[in-house]
């Protein structure tokens, strides 16, 4: 096994919460065409002439009141889990950013500096993405090409619906749902609806029913359907009724129409419509991160409870868990094995 080794990827933060390094941050990863994916003029226009203006105080503010001593909790978390991950394998394990540092060429060269020739890349996250899962895949294999040709790259691929995943989160959710709640909600990071409509080969995905639909040829690569059999199969573990189910979508940006149901929507109204006691999960983020401890933890509850929520119970994620970490292991050994198979 010894020139093989394991490159976890994740999303990336900014350097500092000053305003600067989050305008850097934003800018790169704004501009990535499978993010904001209009022609580059049009691009460049919506984002150096109006998100980058004003956003990045904004963002700013936000990530000083989830940044830590160590850091951004996404990259601290990361870093946990290549801890932990290489107490488990005797390969090496780095970490690389898809946005800022370190950057995936930089986990890739510290690969490389240990005797690495055959690379498993596992970008966290459980469903596949556009601005996610191709997003990295298209950044590794243009720096493997002009940096690293020699190198050997295996993806792991998007693991929404394989059972040891499935099982790890409906039990590190069950452990930590609240005695008494009224529904459990499920929010996933959104997603422009053109996106699905673009990455769709099979051009089925109506982006209605069919997404909860147990088969239809677009399933592949929608993202909106990957967070549903996500749910569904949670539900059916945990032996929830689906009326106690709620699935939503936050982080919206801009004037698109995203991937609906909202999740700020739904917390604003759901209080009135008798859910007083409120259980919270993120299932498309393995790792805190902004996006959980400001927008849902903090923002999302001050929504539910102005639209008549009693008591918010925000679960988690995976984090460094052990049993998360089995699960990585297993993912990451399959797709070292594959290299012998070739
Ligand atoms: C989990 C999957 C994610 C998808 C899908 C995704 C799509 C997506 N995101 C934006 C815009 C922003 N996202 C921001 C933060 C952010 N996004 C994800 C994950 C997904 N994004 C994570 C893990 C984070 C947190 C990073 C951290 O440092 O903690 C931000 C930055 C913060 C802010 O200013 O709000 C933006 C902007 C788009 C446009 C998009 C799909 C097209
Ligand atoms: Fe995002
Ligand atoms: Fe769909």
């Amino acid at each position: 096994m010894n020139n093989k080794g394991i490159l976890l990827v994740n999303l990336g933060s900014p350097r500092s919460t000053s305003v600067n390094d989050v305008k850097e941050y934003l800018d790169e990863f704004l501009m990535d065409e499978r993010v904001i994916d209009y022609r580059w003029i049009f691009r460049a226009l919506l984002v150096q002439g109006i998100i980058l203006k004003t956003r990045p105080a904004k963002s700013a503010e936000a990530y000083k009141t989830v940044w830590t001593d160590e850091g951004s909790p996404l990259i601290v978390i990361t870093e946990k889990i290549q801890k932990k991950l290489q107490k488990l394998v005797d390969v090496p394990v780095e970490i690389g950013m898809r946005y800022a540092q370190p950057s995936i060429e930089t986990g890739i060269q510290k690969l490389v500096d240990q005797g690495v020739t055959e690379i498993v890349l596992f970008p966290l996250y459980p469903q596949y993405a556009m601005s996610t899962t191709e997003t990295v895949i298209e950044k590794a294999e243009e720096v493997r090409k002009k940096k690293f040709p020699k190198v050997k790259i295996n993806y792991i691929q998007p693991f929404y619906n394989r059972d040891i995943y499935i099982n790890c989160l409906a039990e590190s959710i069950k452990e930590k749902l609240p005695e008494n709640f009224d529904a459990l909600q499920f929010s996933y990071h959104g997603v422009p609806e053109r996106h699905i409509y673009k990455t769709d080969p099979t051009k089925t995905c109506n982006l209605n029913d069919c997404c909860s639909r147990e088969d239809n040829p677009s399933h592949q690569f929608c993202y909106r359907h990957q967070c549903y059999a996500t749910t569904q199969r949670v539900i059916e573990k945990l032996d929830l009724p689906k009326e106690k189910t709620i699935i939503s979508f936050q982080s919206r940006l801009g004037k698109d129409k995203w991937i609906e149901p909202y999740t700020d929507e739904t917390l604003e109204t759901i209080g009135k419509k008798g859910i007083k006691n409120l259980a919270i999960v993120c299932p498309a983020f393995v790792s805190d991160c902004l996006e959980t401890l400001e927008e849902i933890s903090v923002e999302g509850k001050e929504q539910f409870m102005h639209g008549g929520g009693e008591n918010f119970h925000y679960i988690p994620c995976l984090n460094d868990e052990d049993r998360w970490i089995d699960v990585v292991k297993i993912l990451c050994e399959e797709k070292l094995n594959d290299f012998y198979l070739v």
